[in-house]
């Protein structure tokens, strides 16, 4: 029994919600769990349709992408997750789709803003959409400069990656990450229904103000922090 197998059953785990929340089709995403002990994390194999996936096909990654278990070759996104997992200590998962309301956000390039609480919920900015990756950039280590670019805007635009736990990366699709795989395939659920109730109140009303500071707060600090007393 390999010593990583509750990780691969977590990574596996998460990787099977995908589907199930209608956040893939066919091999359109990953999902990764980190064991920061060990410094090592779990990934979906590249290319490998999620009706055929089994936990034992699950490939362990040093954050210096070598494979250290696993027959077959991880994700083509592995260098974006390990990137994230160099730079964001504090996060144990890492997930990737190609959901389609994401998707069109970072297609065409645009935040997508916080239109009401249940984005304010989850954080109080517009989910960031990153500026574009240059030629050399996507021609040289595209995946780990992908990593990069989400790490680097984060700093400059002074965003929280603890708070903000989700980027779309122009042209591509969304990245999300949290505490846990489950809380990045969560995370990613949510990055969705925000994009698709922001997209539809527009399309019913272009002029719709974006949600006002003191709404914003209100639902954000009812679920998080010293104060929050939504739940149990
Ligand atoms: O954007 C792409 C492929 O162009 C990827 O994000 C795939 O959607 C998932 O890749 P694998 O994890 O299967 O390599």
């Amino acid at each position: 029994m390999s010593k990583y197998q509750a990780l691969k059953q977590e990574c596996y785990e998460a990787n099977m919600q995908l589907p199930e929340l209608g956040l893939v089709i066919f091999t359109f995403g990953n999902v990764s769990a980190v064991d920061r002990e060990n410094g090592v994390f779990a990934i979906k194999p590249s290319g490998v349709p999620y009706e055929k996936l089994k936990v034992e096909d699950i490939v362990i990654v040093d954050f210096d992408n070598n494979v250290v278990e696993g027959t077959m070759r991880p994700s083509s996104d592995t260098k974006t997750h390990a990137y994230l997992y160099k730079h964001f200590p504090h996060i144990g998962g890492v997930c990737h789709t190609h959901s389609t309301y994401a998707v069109a956000w970072a297609q065409a390039g645009k935040d997508i803003p916080i239109m009401g609480t249940t984005h304010a919920d989850h954080l109080t900015a517009d989910i960031p959409c990153l500026p574009e990756l240059s030629d050399a950039a996507i021609q040289g280590d595209y995946e780990h400069e992908t990593g990069r670019l989400i790490v680097d805007t984060f700093l400059t635009e002074g965003l929280d990656p603890e708070e903000v736990e989700m980027a779309l990366v122009k042209n591509h699709g969304p990245f999300t990450w949290g505490k846990s795989a489950e809380k990045a395939v969560y995370n990613s659920a949510v990055l969705e229904a925000v994009g698709h109730m922001a997209q539809l109140t527009l399309n019913i009303n272009p002029e719709t103000p974006t949600l006002k500071q003191t709404l914003k707060e209100k639902h954000y600090y009812r679920k998080h922090g010293k104060n929050a007393y939504y739940g149990q």
